[in-house]
């Protein structure tokens, strides 16, 4: 049997990156940017996946500038919520299987416990609202789909919380970050991993259409994350423990992001990885492009 070939919104992100990086193992991956398909506009992206006819779609593009998303609601509404209902229904239409990603920023981040799929959304924020309106539509769709929610997105490539303390770390003796926000970092390559593997599994498995979760492993805080950069990078910087009322932001930020990701393991033996050996390997490979200025 040929294999699948996987059409991917969202080619330079984090996730789509890493998406492409796959292509070839396993799976055929033609990864579009905005310039192929610009998710403002969501027949443009209906017309691309005419004219590539895969065997699955994967839309690993979004509107993820959190508190921006507060002042550009428009924007962010048609892109996390619009695009993707627009490209679900196509699919559905056509017997394509469709995966989406969404975030930990659906739920209301009261309490401790690890939210699984089934749990209430309750999104405090407006890219969790929109990504929010974004579900409901993929899976009110009709056709076979999955939402993989994830948290904390990190890698090599792109802006993320590791990039962003390599460079601040740089030139600073100390830095506060917030240690009451718990939840885990996920390597972007785990979810591209895990998007394939599920796209793959619903062409012969509708039934196991639903939403999942996927998260690294064991739970931390930002602050516990920062440190674990700094030390692995060499970078002298103290990272002072702070709430997260001393780190104002436009958008609020839930303090529990603790993903369940139990169903995920069953229904495709997808197992999560230990986020501290992801981080340093993300670490290793900004090194080798000497993006890390060890003092
Ligand atoms: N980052 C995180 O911490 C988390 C992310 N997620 C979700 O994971 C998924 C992947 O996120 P991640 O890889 O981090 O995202 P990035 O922010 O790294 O990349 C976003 C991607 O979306 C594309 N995009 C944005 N607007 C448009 C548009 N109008 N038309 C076409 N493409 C567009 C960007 O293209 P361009 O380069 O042209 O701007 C880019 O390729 C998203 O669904 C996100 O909501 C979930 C939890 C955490
Ligand atoms: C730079 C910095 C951030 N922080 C805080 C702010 C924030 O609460 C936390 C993480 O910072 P970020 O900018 O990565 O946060 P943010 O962009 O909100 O990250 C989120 O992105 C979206 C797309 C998601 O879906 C989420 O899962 C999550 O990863 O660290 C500090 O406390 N000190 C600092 O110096
Ligand atoms: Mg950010």
């Amino acid at each position: 049997m040929s294999p699948a070939r996987i059409l991917v919104f969202g080619r330079t992100g984090q996730v789509g990156s890493a998406l492409s990086a796959l292509d070839g193992c396993g799976a055929q991956i033609t990864a579009l940017g905005r310039a192929e398909a610009d998710l403002i506009n969501p027949s443009a992206c209906i017309a691309a996946i005419k004219t590539h006819h895969p065997d699955a779609v994967i839309n690993a593009a979004a509107y993820t500038s959190v508190d921006a998303a507060e002042t550009d609601r428009d924007t962010a509404r048609v892109i996390n919520a619009a695009a993707p209902a627009a490209m679900a229904r196509f699919c559905a239409a056509q017997g394509i299987p469709f995966v989406t990603i969404s975030t930990d920023y659906v739920f209301s981040g009261k309490g401790t416990k690890p939210w699984t799929p089934t749990d209430l959304p309750d999104p405090q924020n407006t890219y969790g609202r929109t990504k929010r309106e974004g579900e409901v539509a993929v899976a009110s769709a009709g056709g076979r789909y999955a939402i993989l929610r994830t948290s904390w997105v990190v890698s090599a490539h792109g802006r993320n919380f590791i990039t962003t303390m390599v460079t601040l770390g740089a030139s600073r003796d100390a830095l506060a970050v917030v240690s009451d926000q718990i939840g885990a970092p996920t390597a972007a390559a785990n979810i591209a991993q895990a998007c394939v593997t599920i796209a793959k599994t619903l062409v012969s498995e509708p039934e196991k259409s639903g939403i999942y979760h996927l998260s690294g492993t064991p739970h931390t805080t930002w602050a516990d994350v920062a440190r674990m950069v700094f030390s692995h990078a060499s970078i002298t910087c103290d990272v002072q423990d702070i709430p997260t009322r001393d780190y104002p932001t436009a958008a609020a930020r839930p303090l529990n992001s603790r993903l369940d990701c139990t169903t995920t393991r069953a229904a495709f033996g997808i197992s999560q990885a230990d986020w501290r050996v992801s981080v340093a390997g993300i670490i290793d490979q900004l090194n080798d492009k000497n993006e890390v200025i060890s003092a």
